[in-house]
């Protein structure tokens, strides 16, 4: 895996552009979203522990909003059910072409144990195939907000009895006071990694339009709207969380 350090905001930008999934994000992404998003290894390593508990044999398991695959790799590591297949879905083009290329390099370890489809799509306009197991690792948040229902209504609809979604996202708190001490210990968080104030800021500019966080009730509220009928928080390291969801 490429291994270049995120400097993508390090200089002053005379103006900072709306954040895109393109080819300079995929280059340096795994550093980027390890050095942004605390508790993500341990996120990433354990939705294939709990996925191994809720994958049905015989069935398609989801990745959506894959990126570079991440996921899909723990779900190769730890997801041993007879007759299971993952398709991963993103859609940059910049990060399927990466992902399919990692993916694809390891299918002479694991296409027997768990093959791999790779598509690019938007995960708003895709059929779903009967499945076990979606997730959503930190993708819902950039999902246009009025149209996160249907989403996962449509996720809620296509789950197996005894399968699950896992839902992992940036959190908003409802309390301005608790917001706004997360965030500061967020930025802690970034600061201890590396980034620089500068950094820092203008990336907060350039995600501001395009990720909206929901605080943990409006996800709670909107899972059971969907029509799942538990909703349990199985992590979080400061704003950031995973849940899952049972049909
Ligand atoms: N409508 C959409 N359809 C398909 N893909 C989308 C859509 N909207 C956004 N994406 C994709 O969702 C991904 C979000 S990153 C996920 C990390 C990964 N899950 C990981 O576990 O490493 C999270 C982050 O960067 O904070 C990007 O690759 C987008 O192209
Ligand atoms: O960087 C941040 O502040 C974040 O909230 C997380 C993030 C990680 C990777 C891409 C976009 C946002």
């Amino acid at each position: 895996m490429s291994q270049e350090p995120d400097r993508l905001f390090a200089q002053p930008l005379p103006e900072v552009p709306d954040f895109v999934f393109n080819e300079d994000v995929v280059r340096v992404f795994p550093d980027m979203i390890k050095r942004s998003v605390p508790g993500y290894p341990t996120i990433v390593e354990n939705i294939g522990v709990l996925a191994g508990q809720f994958a049905q044999p015989h069935t398609t398991l989801y990745d959506l909003g894959a990126s570079l695959g991440a996921v899909t790799q723990a779900l190769r590591r730890h997801v041993r059910i007879d007759g299971c297949k993952v398709i991963a879905v993103d859609n940059s083009p910049a990060m399927v072409a990466r992902c399919s290329e990692y993916l694809h390099a390891q299918d002479a370890m694991f296409q027997e144990l768990l093959p791999v489809e790779v598509i690019e799509a938007d995960i708003l306009a895709l059929d779903l195939q009967p499945t076990s197991l979606v997730t959503l690792n930190f993708t819902l948040q950039f999902v246009p907000p009025e149209r996160r229902l249907e989403l996962l209504t449509h996720i809620r609809q296509a789950l197996l009895p005894g399968g699950a979604l896992i839902l992992s996202e940036k959190l908003r708190f409802e309390d301005a006071a608790e917001h706004d001490l997360l965030t500061e210990l967020h930025v802690a968080f970034k600061r201890a990694n590396g980034y620089s104030e500068l950094e820092i800021a203008q990336k907060r500019s350039a995600i501001e339009k395009v990720m909206l966080p929901d605080s943990l009730e409006q996800h709670r509220q909107r899972l059971l709207a969907a029509g799942f009928s538990k909703v349990l928080p199985w992590f979080q390291c400061l704003n950031f969380a995973s849940l899952v969801a049972l049909p």
